[in-house]
């Protein structure tokens, strides 16, 4: 659906120019980002969306940028009633409620690229973990999965998200802030995924020592297409084979988040 094209002689042609055509679907809940300067056409904007598409519940606004440790934006509720969804994803299904946990739906073919490397009897280390997305798919794939998460309600979520795609035996959750993963884990793993937030570079020296050698991590950061050959050299420095890396997704202006596959 075009948001523009259905907003045409709703809202002047000079307005219109403002907001972008695009928004993110979670489950039922649609959810846009109104420019400062526009707010006095929310209803236009969400019954717009309402109207055009007769599967969304829930429009909401958002209000600030991800925010926090727990990476969970300011919403607005601008049309239904619940933040709380079941978001699928290539037969995966995740319980989600958008105010009080981080979920980002673009990401879904890089997790499904990743799950596809896993093979049945891996070990898997998730941090960052979020409501699963990362994690529950190797756990399908017949790896047992040790998911770190440090926000309670995303770790409920996952829980959850765990039963209803019939993991939880195969999943362990561990309700902590990464940072502890060294004091708290002893062993080695075949695999380690680690969605890092932004700033949080530092991680994969924290989580390199529990991939044994010969195994994978997958380690997603934020940089400009020119850092990138800087970092690949710093990488092979480290000892890494890089395997491959691609960019996965604009966040910024210049500034991408890009996923390296890196062999130890
Ligand atoms: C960018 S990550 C990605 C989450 C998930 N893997 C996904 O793709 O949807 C954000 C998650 O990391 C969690 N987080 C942030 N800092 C953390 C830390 N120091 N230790 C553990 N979890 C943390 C947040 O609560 C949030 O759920």
């Amino acid at each position: 659906m075009s948001l523009k094209t259905e907003l045409q002689g709703k809202i002047p042609g000079s307005e219109l120019e403002k907001l972008s055509d695009r928004f993110d679907i979670i489950g039922d809940i649609a959810i846009v980002a109104i420019p400062s300067g526009m707010e006095r056409y929310k209803p236009e904007i969400s019954g717009a969306i309402m109207g055009g598409m007769h599967n969304i519940r829930t429009v909401l606004n958002k209000v600030s940028k991800l925010e926090g440790d727990r990476r969970v934006a300011d919403l607005e509720i601008l049309a239904g009633d619940s933040t709380e969804t079941i978001h699928r994803e290539y037969g995966f299904v995740y319980s989600i409620d958008l105010k009080k946990v981080f979920f980002n739906a673009r990401l879904g073919f890089e997790r499904k690229r990743i799950a596809s490397q896993v093979k049945s009897g891996e070990s898997v280390l998730v941090p960052f973990a979020g409501v699963g997305p990362f994690a529950i798919p190797p756990a399908a794939a017949g790896a047992t999965v040790v998911a770190v998460e440090m926000n309670p309600f995303a770790c409920t979520s996952l829980r959850q998200s765990c039963e209803l795609n019939k993991v939880e035996d195969r999943v362990r959750i561990i309700n902590a802030d990464a940072a502890h993963i060294p004091e708290m884990i002893r062993c080695k793993f075949d695999r380690a995924i680690i969605p890092t937030p932004y700033g949080m570079d530092h991680f994969l020296e924290a989580v390199s020592p529990l991939v044994r050698k010969g195994g994978h991590l997958h380690f997603y950061t934020f940089k400009v297409k020119e850092q990138i050959p800087k970092l690949v050299k710093r990488y092979e420095n480290m000892g890494f084979e890089v395997e491959s890396y691609r960019r996965c997704g604009n966040v910024a202006p210049g500034v991408s988040r890009w996923a390296f596959d890196l062999k130890k």
